[in-house]
């Protein structure tokens, strides 16, 4: 049965919430935005935990096992299948749960922001699942998506509660364009060679971030973007040569694990002190929010607060790993601006550490005082992160 009904809405309008009730009220199986909430973290290996609904429901033995590898094979987690669930990429995390609810063969499906972390791949196995799906299949998401295409009907639900006929607008970067063309040389802001990491086994990656630049770094899902960021950071060990020099912000995917303060100011502050929160909150309009506690802000500006956390320092280069994970229509404008100002150097004026222009090159080789700040992101939603980059750089599996 085809997709039964989109239902968008901005980011504070309830959609979490009512998606939670629509399938509570129909009995539907329900896969929300947090995917790494279906992860029951009961069993050790991915094979096991997709057998978990089965086992519950007391499926045979030798059927549950088939059904595992079908269902292994058909959303690329062949080569997952003896790993810890726990330790899987973001989008690797959200086919384990999608997979999972539909091993339970239910009898209606709610999806609350299902595209979230997933890459091309994914999103056309998800169409053709819910395409083969015998039962209705609503979605939830805060804007338009290759989903929303194959609805026959989308609904706005407004901020009281109520649901009106309303086509899902698409995410657009806004007026903000990218700027390749007109941007010169600033040296390089991240170098890898030959860099293989024990973790996940990723690698050899061989590449060259330009600085000055938003930089797309694309690929699949668990191909090692999150791995190189965190090598990057110095957080993880590796073989070969990466060489990052300046100072650096960042932003995790998962965005309530990374709030430890009361209030945004107090969280904007934390390694940055007070005079720098206040600069990064008027220069990513924060000021509404900044005696909120940051659990209590809607998800796309506290999405916007975390891309704030890593700018606050005014860092040679932000690494902001899928920042359009929670952002509705209007906050996907809103990061496209935010991330080119930064990179225009807008923020290192506001506060005082105004760099040389980037028409004075570098050598490419040799990442030392990047001339520019540098955005360098991941986004599996390519229309969009074109639109707001000035360079992709792939990143094969
Ligand atoms: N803690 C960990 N222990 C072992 N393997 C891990 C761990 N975290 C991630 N991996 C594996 O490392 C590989 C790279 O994961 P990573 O999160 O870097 O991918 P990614 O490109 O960011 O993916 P996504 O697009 O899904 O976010 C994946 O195969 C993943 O399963």
């Amino acid at each position: 049965m085809p997709l039964s009904t989109y239902i968008w809405g901005d980011s504070g309008a309830g959609l979490s919430e009512h998606a939670w009730a629509h399938a509570e009220k129909t009995g539907a199986a329900w896969v929300g935005n947090e995917a790494s909430a279906h992860i029951s973290l009961l069993r050790n290996t991915v094979a096991e935990e997709l057998a978990f609904p089965m086992e519950q429901r007391g499926v045979p033995q030798a059927e549950m096992q088939d059904r595992v590898a079908a269902a292994l094979r058909l959303w690329g987690l062949e080569g997952q299948a003896e790993q810890n669930p726990a330790t899987l990429s973001t989008g690797q995390t959200r086919r384990v749960a999608i997979a999972a609810a539909l091993l339970a063969r239910p009898e209606a499906l709610v999806l609350d922001c299902p595209l979230d972390g997933l890459d091309a791949t994914a999103v056309e196995t998800l169409r053709r699942a819910i395409a083969d799906f015998p039962g209705p299949v609503t979605v939830y998401d805060r804007s338009g998506s290759a989903l929303s295409d194959d609805a026959p009907s989308h609904q706005r639900l407004l901020a009281d509660g109520a649901l009106e006929p309303s086509p899902a607008p698409k995410p657009s970067a806004g007026s903000v364009a990218s700027q390749a063309a007109t941007q010169g040389s600033a040296g390089t802001a991240l170098l890898a060679r030959g860099v293989v990491f024990r973790r996940g086994g990723v690698g050899p990656i061989n590449l060259e971030v330009p600085a000055g630049q938003i930089v797309h770094l694309a690929g699949p899902n668990g191909c090692g973007k999150t791995t190189l960021f965190l090598g990057a950071l110095g957080l993880l060990k590796y073989r070969g040569t990466l060489q990052a020099e300046g100072s650096k912000g960042w932003a995790p995917t998962q965005m309530d694990q990374a709030i430890t303060a009361r209030t945004v100011a107090e969280e904007l502050a934390i390694g940055a002190g007070e005079e720098l929160a206040t600069a990064v909150i008027d220069f990513a309009g924060l000021g509404q929010w900044a005696d909120t506690h940051p659990l209590d802000v809607p998800a796309a500006k506290r999405r916007i607060v975390l891309v704030a956390a890593a700018m606050v320092r005014g860092a040679d280069m932000v690494m902001l790993d899928e920042p359009t994970v929670g952002l509705d229509t209007p906050g996907y404008g809103e990061l496209a601006e935010l991330l080119r100002r930064y990179v225009d150097g807008e923020y290192a004026r506001l506060i005082g550490r105004g760099r040389p222009s980037p028409a004075s090159p570098q050598s490419p080789a040799s990442p030392q005082s990047p001339a520019a700040p540098t955005v360098l992101w991941t986004c599996h939603d390519a229309r969009y992160a074109a639109q707001v980059s000035d360079q992709r750089i792939d990143m094969a599996r």
